[in-house]
């Protein structure tokens, strides 16, 4: 990648608006790609986006733009920042200009069909790209402010990380390099699923050892489940893994934590989902991780009681009691060393 060639990154949202001003900080042009004209215009004349991220300046050097071929054939260097529910329906359709280009998923969902995540569908669809992920404890909102964050860009492609740390790296913007891309990029969706329930438990007014207990027994469901798919159980010990599992459980800036709160509060899903009017990934992940895990025959009562009180008809109460007097376990039953 050349440094005056400009560097994509696809979706106007918090997070493709908070990466893309990351890198206009590090000296880049970034074109940033949206669907919609409107909001595009606006970003141009107020330097702010209309919707995600109010108050937070776009610094010049990111131009908006909706022409997505002629950003694809721009760039060598492209983050994906779309919702799970548009990566494919978007990028298909520009298949043929992927091939050998950098792409890196930052999106934290999977693929119903085939239990899919969105690494494994850019290179199904630009199977001569290369590919890699981004995934961490990263609010967007802290990370456009500036908090101090970090990150892991996980790919194979050690060329891919190094050209990930160099452009995204900066004062206030740490990225660590994993081979692991799936372990990387698994935790980063599962851990949503985790965060609608820390929700519900803080809007029922329930304790610290509680929030505790939920996100140290949601470590060893996550991190049981993605040993049986064969990765590496060190990974979840990352920022990508308890890293992330830990901010998005503890904060109300979290989307996944809001649903969950407010499903707490007595609302019905379709009303949690609607009050948020942003992408809560945990909402769709929950029901095809249920459907693996059964499959897989993989031991997760978390994500079973969650599955029955959204989707079963069961209340809170009875899954509560059902997980609080489960068969008493062994604590860290789930990480054999075997093999790693
Ligand atoms: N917001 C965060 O803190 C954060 C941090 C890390 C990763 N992520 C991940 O990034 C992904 C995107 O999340 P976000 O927070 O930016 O979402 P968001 O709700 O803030 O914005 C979603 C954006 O996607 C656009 N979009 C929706 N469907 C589209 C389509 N078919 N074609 C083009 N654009 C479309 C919307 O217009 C909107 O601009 C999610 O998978 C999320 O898990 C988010
Ligand atoms: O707001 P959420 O719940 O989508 O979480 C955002 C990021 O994934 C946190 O790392």
């Amino acid at each position: 990648m050349t440094r005056q060639q400009p560097i994509a990154v696809l979706g106007g949202g918090s997070f493709g608006t908070a990466i893309a001003n990351l890198l206009a900080e590090n000296g880049h042009h970034v074109l940033l790609w949206m669907r919609d004209p409107e909001q595009a215009e606006s970003i141009r004349t107020l330097r702010q986006n209309p919707r995600y991220l109010k108050g937070v300046e776009i610094l010049a050097q990111v131009e908006p733009t909706t022409d997505l071929s002629s950003t694809l054939d721009a760039c060598e260097l492209i983050f994906v920042a779309l919702p799970s529910s548009a990566l494919r329906q978007a990028l298909q359709p520009f298949a043929a200009q992927l091939g050998g280009k950098m792409l890196v998923s930052t999106t934290k969902g999977i693929e119903a069909d085939g239990f899919m995540l969105m690494s494994q569908i850019l290179e199904q669809i630009a199977p001569h790209a290369r590919i890699g992920v981004l995934s961490g404890p990263n609010l967007a909102r802290e990370v456009a402010e500036h908090a101090l964050t970090a990150t892991v860009v996980a790919s194979q492609d050690e060329a891919l990380c190094r050209s990930v740390q160099q452009v995204l790296h900066g004062r206030t913007f740490r990225v660590y390099a994993s081979a692991d891309r799936f372990g990387v990029e698994l935790g980063g969706a599962l851990k949503n699923v985790y965060a609608i329930m820390a929700g519900m438990a803080a809007a029922l007014g329930m304790g610290e050892n509680t929030r505790s207990m939920l996100i140290t027994r949601a470590l060893a469901e996550m991190t049981r489940f993605a040993v049986k798919l064969g990765a590496n159980p060190m990974t979840f010990l990352g920022l990508a893994g308890v890293g992330d599992l830990i901010v998005t459980c503890t904060s109300q800036k979290s989307r996944n934590f809001q649903v969950g709160y407010a499903l707490g509060e007595g609302l019905s899903l379709d009303e949690a989902v609607s009050r948020l009017g942003e992408v809560a990934e945990g909402v769709n992940t929950i029901k095809v991780l249920k459907c693996k895990a059964e499959e897989l025959q993989v031991y997760m009562p978390l994500v079973a009681g969650l599955h029955a009180v959204l989707f079963e008809g069961r209340t809170l109460d009875q899954i509560i009691g059902v997980l609080m007097r489960g068969e008493p376990k062994t604590d860290v039953d789930f990480i054999s060393t075997d093999g790693f």
